[in-house]
């Protein structure tokens, strides 16, 4: 029986779109401020900058060749942890300045608050940032949706598509694998969970074929009636 939802958010519960049409260009846009104004008395981000610079081989003190890199990364969607940490710090300005709000789904919205008050546990598994999460559906298009989780995975418990981070959510959440359903809209993310014993769907947002042997959900209401058949 399916106790715990463990959701990844682009493409899942928010647009691709989103995410790289205006996550990823305001953090470009204001990576070099940002960096230059906050690495002389920032300690988080003197240790993101050192962990880029570790990462990359460049050198710690050169902030332009710092920059170079993060930007290049942002053009790769890299899913590098300092990278992750250090567009969350920027996104959170451009959320409070209200420049946008974050995207979440309608179909998507309705069932976080449905299956929060039916009892099911609410997890984010983002390679995003916790920090980014939180603001994503803090800040979301239905309003502050934070209050239907009950907690956030980034890539502090290892890649999205490498198994032990699931055993390692698993433990975390101390639950048996086979009541934890993970949604996410890209197979290899679901193979590694399955790896681990969780129960998997595939978001399918629009009307994109596909041929996979994982449960398909066009939206959360697919997804509500899909896991019916999982209990
Ligand atoms: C938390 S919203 C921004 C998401 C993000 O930065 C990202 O790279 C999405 O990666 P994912 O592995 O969740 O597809
Ligand atoms: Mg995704």
């Amino acid at each position: 029986m399916i106790r715990v939802i463990l959701t990844d958010i682009e493409g899942t519960t928010s647009s691709i779109s989103f995410v790289h049409d205006v996550l990823f260009p305001y953090a470009a846009e204001h990576m070099a401020d940002f960096v230059r104004e906050q690495s002389a008395d920032n300690e988080e981000v003197q240790a993101q900058l050192k962990a880029v610079a570790e990462e990359s081989g460049v050198d710690a003190n050169d902030l332009d060749a710092l920059v170079d890199v993060l930007l290049t990364w942002i053009r790769e969607d890299r899913k590098a942890t300092p990278l992750k940490a250090l567009q969350g710090m920027i996104w959170e300005k451009g959320y409070r300045d209200g420049d946008f709000r974050g995207h979440v789904y309608q179909d998507a919205a309705d069932k976080l608050r449905e299956w929060h008050d039916r009892g099911l546990r609410q997890y984010v598994y983002s390679s995003g940032s916790v920090k980014a999460q939180k603001l994503i559906f803090g800040f979301s298009t239905y309003g502050d949706l934070t209050p239907f989780f009950s907690g956030y995975f980034d890539t502090h418990v290892g890649a999205k598509r490498e198994v032990q981070a699931y055993q390692n959510i698993r433990d975390e959440l101390g639950v048996e694998p086979d009541t934890v359903l993970f949604l996410s809209d890209v197979a290899e993310e679901l193979d590694a969970a399955a790896e681990a014993g969780m129960e998997t769907i595939l978001l399918v947002r629009g009307e994109v074929s596909i041929d996979t042997t994982y449960p398909v959900a066009r939206d959360f209401n697919d997804v509500d009636k899909l896991m019916s058949e999982i209990d």
